[in-house]
């Protein structure tokens, strides 16, 4: 999944047709929706699909009408902030489930979050499990926690990994990180790049690079 941390729709809408159909995700999140709106979801779901990160966050009600507002614009993934507790995810996981083409995903512990390795560990565990009896879809984690979260919540439930650098790449805001290679071996579902990609100089060269370490670690 790539992520469009761009400014505008036409930078947004250039990246993706830089990557073509080598992508199959891509993911709106703040930045672009509050500039761009569901025109340019729009826009791009004619291409590619959708995940909408917006991480809700908020009381049970408004939680669950946003995210119905998501399922009308027929996203494919959207995501809500697990440290908004049980009640809200059950609520979410209930207007959820009107949209079954969606799945629902749950922010665990941020991969920017500077709380030491092994505590976000502990965390993020237990806002999966949490999210996993809620009836959501899986969760955002860092690749580090990926094999305990499968473990306990089931090889089904999906695991979403932003956090991913390789070759010296700077981590910037990052604190958890893991090259795409790691996180194939850890068992993610999904990597979601941003910066290594869109700031590459040829960010079409750069998703393949990513791709063909993803594929060195696939053990057929
Ligand atoms: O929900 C997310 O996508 C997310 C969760 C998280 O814990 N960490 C995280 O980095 N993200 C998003 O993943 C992307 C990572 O971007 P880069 O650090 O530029 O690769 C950004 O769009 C973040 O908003």
């Amino acid at each position: 999944m790539v992520a469009l941390d761009v400014a505008d729709a036409d930078a947004a809408l250039a990246l993706r047709d830089q990557m073509g159909d080598s992508v199959g995700w891509l993911k709106i999140g703040l930045r672009l929706f509050v500039a761009e709106g569901p025109q340019l979801v729009a826009a791009v779901r004619k291409t590619h699909k959708v995940f909408l990160d917006l991480k809700f966050h908020d009381i049970p009600n408004t939680v669950a009408q946003a995210v119905e507002s998501a399922g009308r614009l027929g996203v494919e993934m959207v995501n809500v902030h697990a440290g908004g507790g049980m009640e809200m995810l059950t609520a979410a996981a209930q207007s959820g489930a009107r949209f079954p083409g969606m799945k629902l995903i749950a922010v665990t512990v941020l991969t920017s979050d500077p709380m030491p390795a092994a505590e976000a560990a502990v965390v993020a565990l237990e806002r999966a499990k949490m999210a996993r009896d809620a009836g959501l879809d899986g969760v955002v984690c860092s690749v580090h926690e990926v094999e305990a979260i499968k473990h306990a919540c089931g090889a089904d439930f999906i695991t979403v990994t932003p956090g991913i650098r390789w070759g010296g790449q700077d981590q910037q805001d990052q604190k958890r990180v893991a090259d795409p290679a790691g996180a194939i071996r850890a068992g993610s579902d999904y990597l979601v790049v941003g910066r290594p990609i869109i700031q590459a100089e040829d960010p079409h060269a750069a998703a393949m690079q990513a791709q063909a370490m993803m594929r060195s670690a696939v053990v057929l």
